[in-house]
């Protein structure tokens, strides 16, 4: 037992293994049915759309700042994640500059963040890190939540996340009060954290599996480290106060963008984690094609690979078109940095089309002019407020 009358409680680990398919009353939004079964994989996207749900009734509850007061300590704290973002992601960087100040420094501080979990299992020291090391990651969240931070960069997260409404998981709860119970019970039911938790159990995936059998295993994967970066930076880009769009529909479409970026990730990178013994795509799609581990492992560009690439693609593009339909509804300033990464984003897939589907030896990389010509166009896009227009 800890201090102050409460009990941790430790949940039980991701249950990959989807249950006999329940019967949904929701159309599925973002399904796209390509190769494997869409029975299996609706489970996934179920699942996540619970956290879409929390996330979007979050936003309803004004937060007290309960955050550190010290504006100098914050100041530099703020100053640094700004620093770190501009040295790992010059493009977010540049984007965030147009946003508020209050909002640029917490998209900062969310980055650093989501940038050091990330770190955790594809840095230096990733060779070090064991899942009781993300455990200690994930206490360490839990204090970062309740104030108590860390180090500097967890500070301004505290500050951040006492500001926006940020959520995480009940995980100290007040001992006999059954409403918690309940509450806990019910997530435990539902098996699935808010955005921060489940990037880091997305990490613990990372450390444990290397193959993905099917799609919904995949979008799962995307969704722990991708898609909760899209749930946490809604609540700090701000919905524009004119739009009726559903809040729902507004984080339905930022899931949708860390979807496409982590897939379009995925395939740009299969040579260079071919090469790390790991292969995200899913397997059954890959034997429906014919393809084997040992020619990805070779990096034997097929008629069948380049088939199987361009079903990929499509689907990557799907959910790109799927996020679009959002970005109008984000505050104007905030539009502009989204745009400007889903444009730049989505490239990478023309470029994998133009490099022939070699994406074993060929890097599809968008240059520097490609770059800042997409500029303008996602400041255009982003001030008429729609993508009709260009
Ligand atoms: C309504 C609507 C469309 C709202 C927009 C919501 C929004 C801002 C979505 C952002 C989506 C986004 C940028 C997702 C990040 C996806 C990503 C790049 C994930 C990477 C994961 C691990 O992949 P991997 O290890 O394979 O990749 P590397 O080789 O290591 O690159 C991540 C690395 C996880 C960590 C993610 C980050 C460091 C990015 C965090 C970014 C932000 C908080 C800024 C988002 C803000 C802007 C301006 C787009
Ligand atoms: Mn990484």
């Amino acid at each position: 037992m800890a201090a102050g009358g409460v009990v941790w409680v430790t949940f039980p680990k991701q249950n990959l293994i989807p249950p006999p398919r329940k019967r949904f009353g929701r159309k599925l939004r973002t399904g796209v049915p390509l190769i494997s079964s869409t029975a299996v994989r609706a489970y996934s996207e179920e699942k996540v759309h619970e956290v879409v749900l929390k996330q979007a009734a979050l936003v309803k509850q004004q937060r007290p700042n309960e955050g550190c007061k010290d504006w100098d300590l914050l100041n530099e704290a703020y100053e640094r994640c700004g620093e770190v973002c501009a040295e790992h992601a010059k493009t977010f960087y540049l984007g965030t500059l147009l946003m508020t100040s209050e909002r640029r420094r917490a998209i900062w501080a969310i980055y650093v963040w989501c940038r050091r979990t990330d770190e955790l299992v594809d840095g230096p020291n990733a060779s070090h890190i064991t899942p009781r090391a993300l455990d200690t990651w994930e206490k360490r969240l839990d204090n970062i939540f309740q104030g108590r931070p860390y180090d500097l960069f967890d500070a301004a997260l505290s500050h951040t996340v006492s500001n926006y409404p940020l959520g995480i998981q009940a995980r100290c709860i007040a001992m006999f009060d059954i409403h918690k119970f309940i509450e806990i019970w019910n997530y435990i039911n539902k098996l699935m954290n808010f955005p921060f938790m489940d990037m880091i159990e997305g990490m613990r995936l990372d450390l444990l599996k290397t193959r993905y059998n099917n799609f919904d295993e995949l979008y799962l994967y995307c969704y722990y480290v991708a898609g909760t970066v899209g749930l946490m930076s809604v609540p700090v880009m701000g919905i524009a106060s004119e739009s009726k769009a559903s809040i729902e529909t507004v984080y339905g479409a930022a899931l949708a963008l860390g979807i496409a970026n982590q897939l379009t990730n995925i395939l740009r990178d299969a040579g260079e984690d071919g090469r790390r013994g790991r292969i995200y795509l899913p397997q059954d799609e890959l034997a429906s094609a014919g393809i084997s581990e040992d020619e990805i492992f070779r990096g034997q560009v097929s008629d069948e690979w380049k088939n199987f690439m361009k079903n990929q693609i499509k689907r990557a593009r799907m959910y790109f078109d799927e996020a679009e339909k959002g970005v109008a509804e984000l505050k104007e300033a905030s539009r502009w940095p989204v745009w400007a990464s889903l444009l730049l984003y989505r490239q990478i897939l023309d470029v994998i089309e133009e490099n022939d589907y070699n994406n074993f030896t060929k890097r599809a990389y968008v240059g520097k002019a490609k770059k800042f010509a997409s500029l303008p166009l996602a400041y255009g896009r982003a001030i008429m407020g729609t993508s009709k227009f260009f």
